[in-house]
C-alpha cells in the first residue's frame, strides 16, 4: 500500500506533469511561432554533443590518416567548426526564443485570469478561499510562463543523452549504455527534489502571501499615508521582515536539499561517464575515438547540469499554476447587457444566515416585504445583521434557512443572472476606480455606448455633476493623483459610486450607507431625489442617520440578527424600544418638537 508520503509525491509529480502539458499546449497555441523556433533550436542545441563526437572523431581520423586528403580534412574541420562555433549561439537563441514564448504565454494567462475573475459570480468572489486562489494564480503566471522553456530543457537533456549514447554505441556498445545510464542519477535526484519541493513550497507560499499583504499596506496610498501619520509603518516593516525571514529559512531548507541531491546526481553522472570512457578505452578504441568521446561527454555534462533546476521550477510552479488553471476553468456568468425585467416585489420569509464556523446566525428568521414604488430602511447597531441581509438578498451569502421570494417565486442561491441584472447595490466598500470619470461611471452598467447625456444625468443625481463640469477635461478627466489625474475627497468618491447606481437604473436599488461620507447638504438633496424617483423601483436603504429615514415607507429595526421593530418613522418615534434607544441623541430634536 502506498504511504501518504508517496501519495504526496505521486500527486506532486502528476501535478508537475499536468502543468507541463498545459503550459506547453498553451504556449504552442498562443506563441506558436516562437514556440516552434524554441523547440527546433533546443533540439539542435541538444544534438550538438553527439554531433561533436562524430565530427571530432572524423577530423582526428583524417589527421591520423597515412595519406591526408586535404579536401576531406577541410570538410571535417569546417563541419566541426560550424557545430562547435554555433553551439553557444544556438543555446542563446533557444533561450531567447523560450523567453519570447514565455512572454506570450504570460500575456495569454494574464488576460485569461482577468476574464476568469470578471466572469466569477459574486458569491464566489465573496469566498475568502477564492480570493486566495486568485492571488496564487496571479503570482503563478510568471513562473508558469517559464515552464515551456523548462520542459524543452528537460527534453533536450534526454535527446543529448540518447544522442551521445547512440554516437558512442557505434564505437563501444557497453560504453554507449553507460552513457545513457548517466541520466539515471539525475532522474533519481529529480524524484527526491520533487518530494522536497512538494513539501517545502506550501509554507513558503503562505509566508510570501502574508509578507506581500503587509507590504501592500505600506505601498498603497491610503493605508501608507495613514500609517505614516500614525508613525506605525515600522511595525508593518518589521512584520514584512519577519515573514521574509521565515520564508528564507524555509527556502534555505528546500534549496539545501536540492543542492545535496544535485551534487549527488552530478557525482553519480560523472562516475558513470568516467566508467563509460574507461569501458571504451578498454574496448580497444583508438585515441581519436577516446578524444572525440571525451569532448562530447564534457559538453553533454554541461547540458545535463541545469536539468534539476528546470525540473525544480516546474515542481514549485505546479501548485500556483494549478490555481490558475482551476480559476480559468470556472464557469463564467454571462451578465445580460441590460436589465431584461423589472422586479415588482421582494419578500424575505424567515431568512436565516450563518457564516461558516460561527456558533450563532448573523441573521435569524428575518421576514420583510417591499414592493415597487416603496422605499424601506434597515437600521440597527454595528453587527446587527443589516449588510448580511442585503448580501443574502443579492446572493453573495447563502441562506441557512428561510426563503427569498422575488415576484412571488423563490430565488435560488446563487441568484439567477437575470434577477441580478435588475439589482444595483452600493455597498460600504465601494471601489475607487482611478480611470477617467466617464470610465468610472460607465462601470455601473454592462451596456456599451453610454451617451454623455446619461452620464451627466447620473452624475447630477449623485450631486457630482457640478464638480465634474469644473474639471479640466470634464468627463474625460483622469482620476487619481498617482496617474497625474485629479484627486477626489472621500465623499466625492462616494458620490461617484452612487452615480454608477444611478446610471444602472435597475429595478432594485440597495444602498448600504450610501451617504456615510457625504456632507449633510448633499445628503439631504440625494435622499430627496431618491424619494422623488422611487415610483419605478424598489429602494432598500441601510442608514445610521435618523433624519434620512423620515420619508421612507417602513423602517425595519435589527438587533442581534433579528427584526425587533417595524414601522414608519413617526410610529417608531412614538414607541419606546430599540429604535428610540439607537437614535436617542439624534431624535432629541424631533421628540422635543412633537412634545411642544
Ligand atoms: N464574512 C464574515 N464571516 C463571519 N462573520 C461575519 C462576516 N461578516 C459579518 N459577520 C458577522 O455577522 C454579524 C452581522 O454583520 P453585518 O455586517 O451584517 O452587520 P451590520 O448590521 O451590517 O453592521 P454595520 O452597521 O457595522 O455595517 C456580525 O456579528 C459580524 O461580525
Amino acid at each position: 500500500m502506498a504511504s501518504s508520503q508517496d501519495l504526496t509525491l505521486f500527486a506532486a509529480l502528476s501535478a508537475a506533469l499536468r502543468i507541463s502539458w498545459l503550459a506547453v499546449r498553451d504556449a504552442a497555441r498562443h506563441g506558436t511561432g516562437w514556440f516552434v523556433a524554441a523547440s527546433v533550436l533546443s533540439l539542435c542545441h541538444a544534438l550538438v554533443p553527439p554531433a561533436e563526437v562524430l565530427l571530432l572523431k572524423r577530423l582526428l581520423d583524417e589527421i591520423a590518416a597515412p595519406v591526408r586528403n586535404p579536401q576531406h580534412l577541410a570538410t571535417a574541420l569546417a563541419a566541426l567548426t560550424v557545430v562547435v562555433g554555433l553551439n553557444f549561439s544556438i543555446g542563446y537563441l533557444a533561450l531567447t526564443a523560450s523567453q519570447r514564448t514565455g512572454l506570450r504565454l504570460g500575456w495569454h494567462c494574464r488576460t485569461g485570469l482577468a476574464r476568469a475573475a470578471a466572469g466569477l459570480p459574486p458569491h464566489r468572489l465573496a469566498e475568502p478561499e477564492v480570493s486566495t486562489a486568485l492571488q496564487a494564480a496571479e503570482l503563478g503566471i510568471e513562473p508558469l510562463s517559464r515552464v515551456p522553456g523548462n520542459v524543452l530543457q528537460l527534453l533536450g537533456t534526454a535527446v543529448t543523452a540518447i544522442g551521445l549514447c547512440a554516437a558512442i554505441f557505434t564505437f563501444s556498445p557497453f560504453a554507449g549504455v553507460l552513457v545513457l545510464s548517466a541520466l539515471l542519477p539525475t532522474v533519481v535526484a529529480m524524484t527526491f527534489i520533487a518530494r522536497v519541493e512538494a513539501r517545502g513550497w506550501p509554507p513558503v507560499a503562505a509566508a510570501q502571501r502574508r509578507s506581500t499583504y503587509a507590504m501592500e499596506q505600506l505601498l498603497q496610498q491610503r493605508s501608507g499615508t495613514e500609517l505614516a501619520l500614525l508613525g506605525t509603518g515600522d511595525k508593518i516593516a518589521k512584520r514584512v521582515s519577519r515573514e521574509q525571514r521565515r520564508k528564507v529559512a524555509l527556502l534555505d531548507k528546500v534549496l539545501a536539499a536540492d543542492m545535496r541531491w544535485e551534487t549527488a546526481a552530478s557525482t553519480g553522472t560523472a562516475v558513470l561517464l568516467a566508467a563509460a570512457l574507461w569501458a571504451m578505452i578498454n574496448s580497444g578504441a583508438g585515441a581519436a575515438v577516446a578524444a572525440a568521446a571525451i569532448a562530447g561527454i564534457l559538453s553533454g555534462l554541461s547540458a545535463i547540469r541545469f536539468t534539476g533546476h528546470a525540473f525544480g521550477n516546474i515542481m514549485s510552479t505546479a501548485p500556483q499554476a494549478d490555481s490558475y488553471y482551476g480559476m480559468v476553468a470556472e464557469p463564467a456568468i454571462e451578465p445580460p447587457t441590460a436589465p431584461a425585467r423589472r422586479t415588482r416585489r421582494i419578500e424575505l420569509d424567515r431568512l436565516t444566515v450563518r457564516y461558516p464556523g460561527q456558533p450563532r446566525p448573523a441573521v435569524d428568521g428575518v421576514s420583510l416585504t417591499v414592493e415597487r414604488g416603496e422605499m424601506i430602511a434597515l437600521v440597527g447597531s454595528n453587527g446587527a445583521g443589516k449588510t448580511t441581509t442585503v448580501n443574502a438578498l443579492v446572493g453573495i451569502v447563502p441562506p441557512e434557512a428561510g426563503a427569498i421570494m422575488i415576484d412571488g417565486r423563490p430565488a435560488r442561491f446563487p441568484l439567477q443572472p437575470e434577477l441580478l441584472a435588475d439589482v444595483g447595490l452600493l455597498n460600504q466598500e465601494f471601489g475607487r476606480y482611478e480611470f477617467t470619470v466617464r470610465e468610472a461611471v460607465e462601470l455601473g452598467t454592462p451596456r456599451t455606448g453610454v451617451g454623455d447625456a446619461e452620464l451627466w444625468t447620473a452624475l447630477d443625481a449623485a450631486r457630482l455633476g457640478d464638480l465634474v463640469r469644473t474639471l479640466p477635461d470634464g468627463l474625460d478627466t483622469q482620476l487619481g493623483q498617482q496617474w497625474g489625474g485629479v484627486g477626489l475627497s472621500g465623499g466625492q468618491w462616494q458620490r461617484l459610486a452612487l452615480a454608477r447606481i444611478c446610471l444602472r437604473d435597475a429595478g432594485v436599488w440597495i444602498l448600504d450607507e450610501p451617504t456615510s461620507a457625504i456632507d449633510a447638504e448633499a445628503e439631504a438633496e440625494i435622499f430627496a431625489e431618491l424619494q422623488q424617483n422611487k415610483e419605478n423601483r424598489i429602494t432598500i436603504v441601510v442608514s445610521h442617520r435618523a433624519w434620512t429615514l423620515r420619508g421612507v415607507d417602513r423602517i425595519y429595526v435589527f438587533d442581534e440578527g433579528r427584526i425587533v421593530q417595524v414601522g414608519s418613522y413617526r410610529e417608531l418615534l412614538d414607541q419606546p424600544g430599540r429604535f428610540a434607544d439607537l437614535f436617542a441623541e439624534q431624535l432629541a430634536g424631533d421628540q422635543t418638537g412633537r412634545a411642544s
